[in-house]
């Protein structure tokens, strides 16, 4: 059927209308393309840069989405590479390969190979008895003192996170070091106070305070109140740049009672800069 002059207009102009709004919708859509584009290339330079952007970059948006994807946590991921690649009853080479998956795959909380070496290194020239660490998270860095101490010492690592608890006794079990890693599940100022009667704590010879930032401060009068300390005790605090724990420093570097050294280094798997706090008890 043939359309008259008025009626092949209107639909030529329905047509072009139709065009018109597909052309817009489309541009609308570029745009927002566009933007996103943009947005996510501005969160890349900010990430080289910036040590914040790559946190939230690493432990918010890229974790949550592989989780997501895998159905399991970046933690149960590492112990799983852990069990497949590194070799059983010896810590170095699970401390590497926590290393390697932290480097190469997906960031994670470990102390790390670089601030690591401080940590040995206080651990070799105190030779501990009793050493107590706050944020056991993996049980990397539980790792990585147990070897170091002698026979008969013992490292006490807390944890509230049950999860994280779990898979640390995998990782200090499948290290080998296990006799002498005892994990206190529960909230640091709960297992501070209980050390003396349920673990037959007398003073401690080293503290590694690698928990959340905002206990430092709390949890290091906690023990001075607990009586936990003797002349010569240390404390060794890491993250004290990023993510940083100012109060602390203030705290013990202006405390009469402390002795303080200052360790630059870098933030684990990153070429931010960070530092860690060695406190030396004066009694
Ligand atoms: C930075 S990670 C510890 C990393 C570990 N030291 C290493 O280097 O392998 C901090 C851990 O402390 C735990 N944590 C934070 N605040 C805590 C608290 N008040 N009591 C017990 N655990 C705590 C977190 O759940 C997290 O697993
Ligand atoms: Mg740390």
């Amino acid at each position: 059927m043939m359309l008259a002059g008025p009626e092949r207009k209107c639909l030529g102009s329905d047509f072009a209308r139709k065009a018109l709004k597909m052309l817009e919708s489309s541009s609308v859509l570029l745009f927002i393309v566009f933007v996103l584009l943009f947005i996510l290339l501005l969160f890349v330079v900010l990430i080289k840069k910036n040590a914040s952007a790559a946190l939230i970059w690493n432990e918010i948006i890229r974790e949550k989405i592989t989780n997501f994807i895998m159905n399991q946590s970046k933690e149960q991921r590492i112990l799983n590479f852990v069990l497949q690649n590194a070799v059983r009853g010896d810590p170095r080479s699970v401390m590497d390969t926590i290393d390697k998956y932290c480097s190469q795959k997906e960031w994670a909380m470990n102390v790390g190979d670089e601030k690591g070496l401080i940590l040995d290194k206080t651990v070799e020239e105190l030779q501990p008895s009793v050493v107590l660490e706050l944020g056991t998270y993996c049980g990397y860095s539980a790792v990585r003192i147990a070897r170091l101490l002698k026979a008969g010492a013992r490292l006490l690592t807390v944890e509230f996170n049950p999860e994280f608890a779990a898979i640390a006794k995998q990782i200090i079990e499948f290290a080998g070091v296990q006799d002498k890693v005892k994990i206190l599940e529960g909230p640091s100022e709960e297992i501070i106070p209980q050390l003396k009667k349920k673990y037959e704590v007398d003073t401690l010879d080293f503290v590694f305070l690698d928990h959340w930032k905002d206990r430092y401060t709390p949890d290091t009068i906690l023990i001075q109140e607990c009586n936990l300390l003797r002349k010569g005790s240390v404390l060794l605090a890491d993250n004290i740049i990023v993510p940083g724990a100012p109060e602390f420093l203030k705290y013990i570097r202006n405390n009469p009672r402390f002795q303080c050294t200052n360790y630059p280094s870098h933030l684990e798997y990153m070429k931010v800069e960070d530092a860690m706090e060695k406190a030396v008890f004066l009694g």
